[in-house]
């Protein structure tokens, strides 16, 4: 009887003769014949194997970007795993409510599509080189294989393949959690992970209906985002990328945050809120944009303080401290801040936002918030860039009325006609409104609330005319001494000609007294 120690001894013995049967046969075999033995097999697999094989990589452009269509395969592949894969990922999705598995490396799952069976794998290329680091090689890269018997090459190719990519967006969508993303330095981008971006689940509460604001602006606005959410093909078809700029400036605490937290939640958006002072460069800039996903809104607050905008200032500045004298400690320390500090250009921005890279990907808002719009480059905010300039502006009677619905749950009240008057007096922001409007213990009911707004109005109302008047004063003031230095220029300059007009007369030119006295006087 033979044994299983003989049966792996024959079968050793047998590989190892192939192997070196091999090994001379690709020595010695004319070079030129080794192309028709290799078609000729691959023929010959062909018949014996009738299978097709359609491989998805997960990158694709240089690994710049995460493959969109990888995405929707996993996801679609996400509700087949649970069926008939026994490794899973799991994924929270919706809120941490529900639990998405998805089919671990190397798992295989079937699908039926119009009684046609197929297999898909989750493949990895492995490194070519082998190396003993803790991290994964740059050559691994994650693939969905796609097999199916080569009889339905058309049903799969034409209709199989668009059927699993709109199903697995139609399920990103249902299953979306919209996350808070905010940019990575680039000394924590690693390129076996995706790490330019981290994320956080985009939480925020604020709505239109929550946000104070004139009724009829916030109607504008929300119906521009619907157009513009609903304007693929639109846009296509005026030859224009899917993306559209907003532009948000007021005072502090007019609301340009809530209202950006306002669109994420009506378009059902995710939000990069992006740091351009820990940007190095213009090509991160580039790299960061390209890493965002669709239906985005890209967020830069306080624009005028994130970069030098008029390129100006900064060279000015150099050239003072370059005369001030170049110590070599002063200039080491000087070089470190340097590399500290960001290279992020108004050019390098303004190509990010409407250059050729920007259409890369789609359906994106960028929203620009500052508070000092006259600060900002004319270039930086002209329409095709900035698109729509929203105004956030002081709280007025009608976004008091919202606010005092969110914060004390009331329509009207006696008050209400005191409190009209005083806003049309006043300037206060809606975030000290609703300061004023929120109950600060149980005690504090509406009546109490609406007299500490009252009694803020009215404090706002002093204050401001108290400042009015320092203003006046200080003007008058200043007039004053500009008048008495005009004054007294004038008389100085009446002094001298009189005294030159004295000299004239009595023969004394400058240059007679310099010939008598030895100097000039002046
Ligand atoms: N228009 C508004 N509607 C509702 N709440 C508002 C509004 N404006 C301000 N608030 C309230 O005031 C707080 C501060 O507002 P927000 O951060 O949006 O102001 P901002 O304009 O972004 O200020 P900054 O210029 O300082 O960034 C918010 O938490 C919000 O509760
Ligand atoms: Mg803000």
């Amino acid at each position: 009887m033979v044994t299983i120690g003989e049966i792996w001894a024959t079968a050793g013995s047998i590989m190892a003769t192939l192997m070196f049967v091999s090994t001379i046969f690709k020595q010695y075999f004319p070079y030129r014949l080794w192309g028709y033995v290799e078609r000729y097999s691959h023929k010959l697999i062909h018949f014996v194997y009738p299978y097709l094989e359609i491989t998805f990589d997960e990158f694709c452009g240089e690994r710049l970007k995460r493959s969109e269509v990888f995405s929707a395969i996993q996801t679609y592949l996400s509700g087949k795993a649970s069926m008939s894969a026994s490794r899973f990922k799991a994924d929270i999705v919706k809120d941490n409510r529900s639990v998405v598995l998805s089919m671990d490396d190397k798992e295989e799952v079937t699908d039926e599509f119009k009684g046609v069976k197929v297999w898909w794998v989750l493949g990895k290329n492995t490194p070519r080189t082998q190396s003993f680091s803790v991290y994964p090689s740059s050559d691994e890269r994650r693939y969905y294989k796609l097999m199916f018997h080569r009889r339905y090459r058309e049903l799969i190719t034409g209709s199989y393949i668009n059927h699993v990519l709109e199903g697995g967006k139609a399920l990103t969508v249902q299953n979306r959690q919209r996350k808070l993303y905010s940019n990575n330095p680039s000394k924590n981008w690693y390129w076996w992970r995706s790490t330019k971006w981290s994320h956080v689940f985009f939480e925020h509460p604020a709505t239109f209906d929550t946000l104070a604001m004139e009724t009829e602006k916030k109607e504008v606005i929300k119906k521009d985002l619907k157009k513009f959410s609903e304007g693929k093909e639109y846009y296509v078809k005026i030859g224009k990328p899917w993306k559209r700029g907003y532009l948000l400036y007021g005072p502090p605490g007019t609301g340009k945050s809530t209202m950006i937290a306002a669109m994420a939640n009506f378009l059902n958006y995710d939000v990069y809120d992006l740091e351009l002072t820990t940007v190095k460069n213009n090509t991160e800039l580039r790299t960061l944009l390209i890493d965002t996903s669709s239906k985005a809104i890209i967020v830069i607050e306080d624009i005028d303080c994130s970069l030098d905008l008029t390129g100006q200032r900064e060279k000015k500045k150099e050239k003072a401290e370059d005369e001030e004298g170049t110590d070599a400690v002063k200039k080491a320390a000087k070089e470190e801040e340097d590399s500290k500090k960001s290279k992020v250009t108004l050019s390098g921005l303004l190509n990010s936002i409407d250059g050729l890279w920007s259409a890369c990907g789609g359906e994106r808002i960028i929203v620009f918030t500052t508070n000092y719009v006259d600060k900002l480059d004319q270039a930086l905010i002209r329409r095709g860039r900035m698109d729509k300039h929203i105004e956030m502006s002081y709280c007025c009677f009608d976004a008091f009325k919202v606010l005092a619905k969110n914060y004390l749950a009331i329509e009207t009240h006696e008050l209400y006609a005191e409190i009209n008057s005083l806003f049309a007096e006043t300037n206060m922001t809606p975030a000290d409104v609703a300061e004023n409007l929120m109950p600060k213990s149980d005690e504090d009911d509406v009546d109490t609330c609406l007299n500490n707004l009252i009694e803020a109005l009215k404090a706002a109302k002093e204050e401001a005319r108290r400042k009015a008047v320092e203003e006046a004063r200080l003007k008058t003031e200043e007039a004053e001494k500009k008048a008495e230095e005009e004054a007294r220029s004038k008389a100085e300059k009446e002094e001298k000609e009189k005294g030159a007009k004295e000299n004239v007369k009595d023969g004394k030119t400058p240059a007679n007294s310099v010939k008598e006295n030895g100097f000039t006087l002046v």
